[in-house]
């Protein structure tokens, strides 16, 4: 397991002060161009910068691990918070690995939060900042001119390949479900702005949370988890259709319903939800049919999943990170069994995930937060700022046709590349 933290374990615990604000800001528009932290839907939501606090962790038990450091940076910090309500007072951001026992975590405590909600809008400063010194909305640089794609791990007619040979395994009875995703890199003529990307994400998919954090940038329609005090939901998706025009816009949507294939596979990502959530609850809610979530680019089945935590025991003590660790990685990004699962994804895939797919959001000092997952997403290359990495990824089952699991994969990548592109 390794761990690395930016601050000395000896040095005197920061100041933390959260003040309401007057007026209700647009929170995206306040982040700079470097450090960008966010996790906003329908304008709501909290965005950060600046770097109080960082830990990177990889291994065996390494949400455990970071848990246990949150749990006690949080409480040494000296915390004025005249709001107090779910995401006020200390916060850290978090992206977690798809696979967080070989890749790394990063957990970000920033310097000022700005949260919205309901109506109440609220600044965090952690250290020196000034807790009434909103900055002033900065204009966004032009969309660049020229962006070149190129084919990541795989190229189409390969990743079709992979779908066969998975399809072959369900069809010999190893597992009944796999998720395989490819990526796609993508080169602008300047260096992309990740203001200029969550801005567009959001504006083009308001149902989704528009998240950031490292460098990792998307809008994702999947919810692994929330918990406010006891109350935990999630929205489960898998199953996914492409859109049309007018009736065959119907259609589409009616036979994805009626699609034996997809309800399989959507069932598959609940059930995988709720066996591992329910020893956590006293009460947990599923519906009985999947409804339909529409977004621009494609059409998912979706379940809301509602519960509530058990109050004492082992598992009523469980925080946030123990519960995303318990659900992680569900159906809807894995498979079933998921050992298999995982093991088909190492060897067909020919890429590292990363991020890519793993649990991304927020969590404050109460245990209250809300993770998504990774999904519609680029990661930012480091070593090269007009760069970046796109993933998509696709539920396989018995059936699954690879030309179009291609195209799946195509819908999706687009709820990026539209960001690149306006
Ligand atoms: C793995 C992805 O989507 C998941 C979430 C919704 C629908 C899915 C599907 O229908 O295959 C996937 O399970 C992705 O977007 O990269």
């Amino acid at each position: 397991m390794t761990a690395a933290a930016v601050t000395s374990p000896d040095a005197v615990a920061p100041a933390v002060t959260t003040v309401a604000l007057p007026d209700a800001p647009d929170l995206l528009s306040l982040l700079p161009r470097e450090g960008a932290l966010s996790w906003v839907r329908r304008g709501e939501g909290l965005v950060g910068w600046g770097e109080a606090d960082r830990l990177e962790v990889s291994g065996p038990g390494a949400l455990a691990e970071a848990a246990a450091w949150w749990a006690d940076r949080s409480a040494a910090l000296a915390v004025d918070d005249a709001v107090g309500v779910p995401g006020s007072g200390p916060v850290v951001f978090a992206s977690i690995a798809f696979d967080p026992a070989a890749g790394t975590s990063v957990f970000v405590v920033p310097e000022v939060v700005v949260g919205r909600r309901g109506g109440l809008a609220w600044m965090t400063t952690t250290g020196d900042a000034d807790p009434r010194d909103l900055p002033a909305p900065a204009p966004l640089p032009p969309s660049p001119a020229r962006l070149r794609y190129a084919d990541g791990a795989l190229d189409p007619a390969s990743w079709c390949g992979a779908v066969s040979a998975a399809v072959a395994r369900i069809g010999d009875g190893d597992l009944a479900k796999v998720v395989l995703a490819r990526d796609l890199l993508v080169t602008a003529d300047v260096p992309l702005d990740a203001r200029r990307l969550l801005d567009r994400l959001a504006a083009r998919f308001p149902d989704c949370w528009t998240f950031a954090v490292d460098g990792l940038l998307g809008a994702t329609p999947e919810l692994l988890l929330r918990r406010t005090g006891r109350q935990l939901s999630a929205r489960v998706l898998a199953g996914t259709a492409p859109r049309g025009a007018g009736a065959d816009d119907e259609r589409l949507a009616a036979g994805l319903l009626a699609s034996p294939k997809d309800r399989a596979e959507h069932a598959l990502a609940v059930d995988s939800l709720v066996r591992a959530l329910d020893p956590f609850c006293t009460a947990l809610s599923v519906p009985e049919e999947p409804s339909l979530l529409t977004l621009p680019n494609v059409r998912h089945l979706a379940t809301d999943v509602v519960g509530t935590q058990r109050r004492s025991g082992e598992r009523g003590r469980a925080g946030l990170l123990d519960l995303v660790d318990a659900v992680h990685p569900t159906a809807a990004v894995c498979g079933t069994p998921p050992d298999v699962a995982r093991a088909v994804i190492a060897e067909l895939e020919g890429m590292d995930r990363g991020r890519y797919a793993g649990p991304v959001g927020w969590l404050d000092a109460r245990g209250d937060g809300e993770f998504g997952l990774a999904l519609r997403c680029a990661q930012l290359c480091d070593d090269d700022p007009a760069s970046a990495r796109l993933f998509a990824g696709c539920g396989i089952v018995a059936g699954s046709d690879p030309a179009a699991e291609l195209a799946e994969t195509q819908s999706k990548f687009a709820a990026f590349q539209a960001a690149l592109e306006s």
